[in-house]
C-alpha cells in the first residue's frame, strides 16, 4: 500500500464502511467552497454539518436549520470538493414525521447538492426509516449519543451514557442502525469506555467526536479547531490554530491603517498613465 492516499478517486458511502477496523477516518466538517478545497485535501469525509446555523448564521441551536440552507451549502461545499465522501445532515423536522417524508428530504439533498450520503440523528426509533432510505439508494450515516437537534428534550449538550442503563441503550441505538444498513454510526459525547465498546459490537465504522480515540474515525467542526468559533470550547474540541484572534490582529491593523491614512499604500494605489 502506499503511503500517500490516492487523491484522484472519489470515496462512497462503501469506501468509508470498507475503513471498518483499518486506518482511522479523517473527518471535519464543511460549509464553503473555500473551507472544502482545504478539508477534501486531506480528509476521506467531508460532513455539511447543520451545525451551519449556529457556526454562519448565528442561531441558537440547530433546530431552526432548514432544507434550504443545506442544500444552499451543499452546493458550495460540492464546487470544492471531489475526493471526499460528501455526507449532508438531514436538519431538524425534515425526516422524523415518517420514512417518506425522510425520503423525499434525502433524495432532495442528494439530487440537488450531489451528496454522497446523508446523516440523520436517531437510534432505534430511527432504524426502520435508515433501511427504508437505504433499501432506495440512499446510504445513511447514523448519529447517536448527544444528539443536538434534541436539545430541547435532552435539556443541554450533556454527556451522553453514562451509567450502565443509558449506556445499554446506547449500544441497542448503534446496533439496530447498522442492522438497518447504515454504513457508520457518529458518536457524540459519550465515555471514552462506551466508545471503545459500540466500535467493537457493530460492523460499521464509528465517527467519534467526543467519544475517544478509539472510534473508527474523528470528525470536528473545522471552525471549531481552527479556532475560528472561538467562543466554543467544550472538551472535545482540540484547537489547532487560533485563527479568530489572527483575524482579530489583522483587523485591528487594518482599521488603524485607515484612520492614520496609512492604507492604501502608492503600491495599491492607480496612476493615471497607460495601463502597463
Ligand atoms: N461549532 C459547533 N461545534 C459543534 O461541535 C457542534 C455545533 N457547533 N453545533 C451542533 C452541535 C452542538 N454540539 C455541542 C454543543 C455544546 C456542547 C457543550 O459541551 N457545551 C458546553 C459548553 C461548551 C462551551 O461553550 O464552552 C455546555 O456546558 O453545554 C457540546 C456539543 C456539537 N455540535
Ligand atoms: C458535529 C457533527 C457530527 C454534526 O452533526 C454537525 O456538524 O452538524
Ligand atoms: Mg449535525
Amino acid at each position: 500500500m502506499s503511503a500517500t492516499p490516492d487523491r484522484t478517486a472519489r470515496l462512497g458511502a462503501n469506501d468509508i464502511r470498507a475503513r471498518k477496523g483499518a486506518e482511522p477516518i479523517v473527518c471535519l466538517t464543511a460549509y464553503t467552497t473555500p473551507m472544502a478545497r482545504l478539508v477534501d485535501r486531506h480528509c476521506d469525509l467531508l460532513l455539511v454539518g447543520d451545525s451551519l446555523g449556529m457556526v454562519v448564521h448565528g442561531l441558537p441551536s440547530t433546530v431552526g436549520v432548514t432544507m434550504e440552507m443545506m442544500i444552499l451549502h451543499g452546493q458550495a461545499v460540492a464546487r470544492g470538493a471531489s475526493h471526499g465522501c460528501m455526507v449532508v445532515d438531514l436538519p431538524f423536522g425534515s425526516y422524523e414525521q415518517g420514512r417518506e417524508q425522510a425520503f423525499r428530504n434525502a433524495a432532495r439533498l442528494m439530487a440537488e447538492t450531489g451528496c454522497q450520503a446523508v446523516k440523520l440523528e436517531g437510534g432505534r426509533h430511527m432504524a426502520d426509516t435508515v433501511a427504508f432510505l437505504v433499501q432506495r439508494g440512499i446510504p445513511v450515516m447514523g448519529h447517536i449519543g448527544l444528539t443536538p437537534q434534541s436539545v430541547n428534550t435532552l435539556g443541554g449538550y450533556r454527556v451522553q451514557g453514562r451509567g450502565h442503563h443509558e449506556a445499554e441503550r446506547l449500544v441497542a441505538d448503534a446496533v439496530a442502525l447498522a442492522d438497518a444498513g447504515a454504513f457508520s454510526v457518529v458518536l457524540e459525547k459519550l465515555p471514552e469506555m462506551l466508545g471503545r465498546r459500540i466500535t467493537q459490537e457493530i460492523p460499521v465504522p464509528t465517527i467519534g467526536i467526543g467519544a475517544g480515540v478509539d472510534c473508527d474515525g474523528q470528525v470536528l467542526v473545522v471552525d471549531d479547531m481552527l479556532g475560528l468559533f472561538a467562543d466554543f470550547r467544550p472538551k472535545f474540541v482540540k484547537r489547532y490554530a487560533e485563527l479568530a484572534a489572527t483575524a482579530e490582529a489583522a483587523i485591528t491593523a487594518y482599521a488603524a491603517e485607515v484612520r492614520a491614512r496609512r492604507f492604501p499604500g502608492p503600491e495599491h494605489s492607480f496612476g493615471e498613465g497607460k495601463p502597463a
